[in-house]
């Protein structure tokens, strides 16, 4: 089987602290893959290994089958693997279709043509087009994007990932911040956008995992402890005590 991204004996010190501790973790082509675990037990830093927001001691990953450990962020970024959420990409005083533009202009290969009048390049208004819908952004295409609501902003940061061409995203807490019916929204939304591209999220909402993911990872200290389907992980003896309480109904 092909792997989109694979963690190979990853590890990260901080001082002589060991924060990541040997991860292995395989994510599958197209799969929607969630990554749990207990305050501190080192998600962030995973997503910060894996983005280039820093390098590892020692360990790889493999992103279609190339070593991306140490590489700065945008060179990961223009292999194909984008962050959304936390770390937000949007320029707040740009319209959301100059946002959206700016991203599919890269994806397109008129990446010298960011600062030019676009109106003529069709694929790049189509696309914008597209996507303004999918994201049910159409009607503010116009506004800047500081006047969007938390949710809209949301809605164009996960935009401008997919924008850019990424095949995987990692996705930081999307739900964050969300009452009940802004997080069902934002989770169908995700579902449609990220349709076909293979997904790592954290996040901390249990209802979201359990139904948005095809697989879940439990890290633990550092340590992946299980991995399986959500099914398996809440079955999983070693995950209940470690992290989702003691019974089956505490963990759904
Ligand atoms: N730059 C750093 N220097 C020193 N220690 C760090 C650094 N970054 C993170 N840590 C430590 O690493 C551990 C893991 O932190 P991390 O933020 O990755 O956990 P997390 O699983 O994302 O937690 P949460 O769910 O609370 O966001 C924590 O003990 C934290 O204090």
């Amino acid at each position: 089987m092909t792997h989109a991204l694979e963690l190979r004996n990853l590890k990260k010190s901080f001082g002589s602290v060991e924060i990541i501790r040997g991860v292995n973790l395989d994510l599958r082509q197209g799969e929607r893959h969630a990554l749990i675990g207990p305050n501190g037990a080192g998600k962030s830093t995973l997503f910060h290994l894996i983005s280039g927001r820093i390098a590892p001691t020692s360990g790889e990953i493999l992103f279609q089958s190339q070593n991306i450990a140490g590489k700065p962020p945008a060179e990961i970024v223009r292999a194909g693997l984008s962050r959304s959420f936390q770390i937000t990409n949007i320029f707040p005083q740009m319209s959301v279709l100059d946002n959206l533009r700016c991203a599919v202009l890269w994806k397109l290969g008129h990446r010298y043509s960011i600062f030019r009048q676009t109106p003529t390049l069709p694929d790049v208004a189509i696309e914008c087009e597209r996507l303004l819908d999918q994201l049910g952004l159409t009607r503010r295409a116009h506004d800047t994007a500081d006047s969007l609501t938390y949710p809209e902003q949301r809605a164009l940061e996960l935009g401008l990932a997919v924008a850019s061409g990424a095949n995987t995203l990692l996705l930081d807490e999307p739900m964050a911040g969300m009452n009940h019916s802004e997080t069902e929204a934002a989770l169908q939304l995700i579902m449609k956008v990220t349709e076909g591209k293979t997904l790592l999220m954290v996040e901390h909402d249990m209802g979201v995992i359990f139904e948005m993911a095809d697989r879940i990872s439990v890290l633990v200290y550092g340590q992946i402890i299980a991995t399986g389907t959500p099914q398996e992980i809440r079955a999983n003896r070693a995950v209940q005590e470690a992290y989702l309480g003691t019974s089956e109904e505490d963990a759904a």
